[in-house]
């Protein structure tokens, strides 16, 4: 996209809907979905408190973010890293009623928070001390579904002084659950991290990345800045906007301490862009400033921040809207 505005920075623009029938293809059938042999599901790292599941999760992302929104794009979830190795994208997501620091007790009441938090992840990644088991394990481990893959990450392997200890102890894991798998490793240890997404990936569902592949890894600061826009968007609209709508980062340039940011927002219907841009183009200006004020406070540098609204009918169906957008 190669949008000029001639408009000062930050202040919100609308962008030409002059490329939407291009993109849209004209006649015929959208093409038929394909992963390409793609993979992407959501994750849940659970257990007491001080196991390691922060340590585990900040060595899988190489960075912890931290998102508010409400709709984040996998609904409920508030999204705690992403990382895509080779074909596979592996979206970690936080589980409310898992925060269990400052050891507040886990009571019945949070077990339906659990349970909802965790009903629509793909595989559950539960996390102990090797060669240990307590109380508040037992209670975690009876919070969680039945029917969904849960995997047994004994962490701290390198603090086991006795290996041997690890057959029995494997074994009386294996009785109090059905566990996917057993993962003995030291989140402290990289290959040890490294290797356990080749573990994980089995347990992706086959389908297209939700997020750019580049996402929290070495252009994190890019995925951060569509997930302030996205926040603000959904926070400033309500309930009246659909989640399908989405946020593309057109620009991303660091001059000194200054970043210059471009970005488009992606909506399917005109009335959804009305919506946005709101009577007077007010909405979209608090968007927008909202957005750039957290930017400058989390990125610790000026930003100019410009937004446009676009209409792409049906995009999040097409895999040719996808890879115009930089999905591929
Ligand atoms: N020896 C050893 N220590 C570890 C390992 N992984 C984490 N730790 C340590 O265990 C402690 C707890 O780690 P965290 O990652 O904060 O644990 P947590 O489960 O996120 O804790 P909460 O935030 O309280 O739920 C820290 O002191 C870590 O340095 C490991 O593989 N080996």
């Amino acid at each position: 996209m190669n949008n000029t505005p001639e408009s000062p920075p930050e202040l919100p623009s609308e962008a030409p809907d002059d490329e939407a029938a291009e993109v849209q293809g004209g006649a015929g059938e959208p093409p038929e979905y394909d992963s390409k042999g793609r993979r992407c599901g959501l994750l849940a790292i659970v257990g007491r408190p001080n196991v390691g599941k922060s340590t585990l999760l900040n060595a899988l992302v190489g960075q912890k973010v931290s998102i508010t929104s409400r709709k984040a794009q996998t609904t409920r979830h508030r999204i705690t890293g992403v990382r895509t190795v080779e074909d596979s994208q592996f979206v970690f997501v936080d589980t409310p009623g898992f925060q269990t620091k400052h050891g507040t007790a886990l009571n019945r009441n949070l077990n339906r928070t659990v349970l909802s938090s965790l009903s629509d992840v793909d595989v559950v990644l539960f996390m102990v001390e090797a060669c240990r088991f307590n109380t508040d394990d037992a209670k975690v481990l009876s919070l969680l579904p039945e029917h969904k893959p849960v995997i047994l990450i004994a962490n701290k392997l390198d603090a086991v002084n006795r290996r041997a200890d690890m057959v029995p102890w494997l074994k009386a894991m294996q009785e109090r659950r059905n566990f996917s798998e057993f993962v003995p490793l030291s989140a402290q240890k990289p290959s040890d991290v490294e290797r356990l997404f080749a573990i994980l990936k089995p347990y992706l569902p086959e389908q297209d990345w939700f997020y750019e592949e580049d996402a929290l890894t070495d252009r994190s600061d890019r995925f951060l800045a569509s997930e302030i826009i996205r926040e603000k968007l959904f926070r400033l609209t309500g309930d009246e906007l659909p989640y399908n709508c989405t946020v593309v980062i057109d620009k991303f340039e660091e001059e000194g301490h200054l970043k210059r940011i471009a970005a488009s927002i992606v909506v399917e219907r005109d009335a959804h862009k009305g919506m946005i841009i709101g009577g007077g183009g007010e909405r979209l200006k608090r968007i927008g400033s909202e957005a750039r004020q957290e930017l400058e406070t989390l990125m610790d540098s000026k930003v100019y921040l410009e937004l446009w609204v676009k209409v792409r009918s049906g995009w999040a169906d097409s895999e040719e809207h996808l890879r115009s957008y930089g999905y591929e």
